[in-house]
């Protein structure tokens, strides 16, 4: 039996996929804005992009806000990420600042999970799970390949090794040239949950050609879609509304 990632009643793993929406605020005030817009909406986890908010590099700064958004979300799990530029974000910081970042994130005791990605220094990716398991947070080991879809064995492996790094849920986001590129990242997707995945697993195939992926999770074994709110954070997300309405219908066929 596969292991499930539970956090403030939303059970990551079993059933429907569960839905998450990234904030992308610049300011504090935009995000608190989205905040409050968040609450109208079914999703079941929110994300704090942080690495869109200007005031990124002043850590007072990103606590005051993770105060604020905290006390806005009425208890919805939140996921804490900086998103690095060469992965598809909106800049780059010293791997130092990376780590000192989700350290104090963690310490605040207002996140329940982080984001760290695969490719970053592997003993910060490993001091990373070891805080965050410490203070009891949950660790998202991501991928994300915003220029194509490497081979299937490719894509098993890095999410096989954040598996190995004990990351708590590996995440893999690709960019599709043609859809026999979306077949192949449904294909490893299903492969690693029928063969190696001992915990829940996150996957998608962006842009147009990809939303299959944003929607078939609990088909080919994805826990989690990323839902857009009035800003995608990346190509290819689905309006909150209209992803809840497809997930309830695959759900019911199986
Ligand atoms: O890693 C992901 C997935 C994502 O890139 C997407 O394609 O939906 C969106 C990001 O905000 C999130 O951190």
């Amino acid at each position: 039996m596969k292991n499930t990632v539970k956090v403030k009643g939303v059970t990551i793993g079993e059933g429907m996929p569960k839905i998450c929406v990234p904030m992308v605020g610049n300011t504090l005030s935009n995000l608190l804005e989205e905040a409050t817009y968040l609450n109208t909406l079914d999703a079941d986890l929110v994300e704090w992009r942080v690495d869109f908010f200007e005031d990124v590099l002043e850590l007072d700064k990103v606590k005051e806000a993770l105060n604020k958004i905290h006390a806005l979300l009425h208890n919805k799990p939140l996921i804490f990420t900086f998103r690095s530029a060469k992965e598809g974000g909106e800049r780059e910081i010293s791997s130092e600042y990376y780590v000192s970042l989700n350290i104090e994130a963690v310490k605040t005791g207002l996140v329940d999970l982080i984001d760290v990605e695969l490719f970053s220094n592997e003993n910060d990716v490993k001091t990373l799970v070891e805080k965050a398991h410490q203070y009891g947070v949950y660790v998202i080991i991501s991928n994300h390949d915003f220029h194509q879809t490497p081979p299937k064995e490719e894509i098993v492996s890095r999410l096989r090794k954040a598996q190995d790094l004990s990351g708590d849920i590996p995440k893999i986001a690709v960019m599709p040239r043609n859809t026999a590129d979306v077949l192949t990242l449904l294909d490893a997707t299903n492969t690693m949950k029928e063969q190696y995945a001992t915990r829940p697993i996150i996957t998608m195939s962006m842009a147009g050609e990809g939303v299959i992926s944003r929607l078939a999770g609990e088909v080919f074994g994805s826990a989690l879609t990323f839902g857009a709110a009035k800003k995608a954070s990346a190509p290819g997300q689905v309006a909150v509304d209209e992803l809840r309405q497809v997930l309830n219908l695959l759900h019911k066929s199986l």
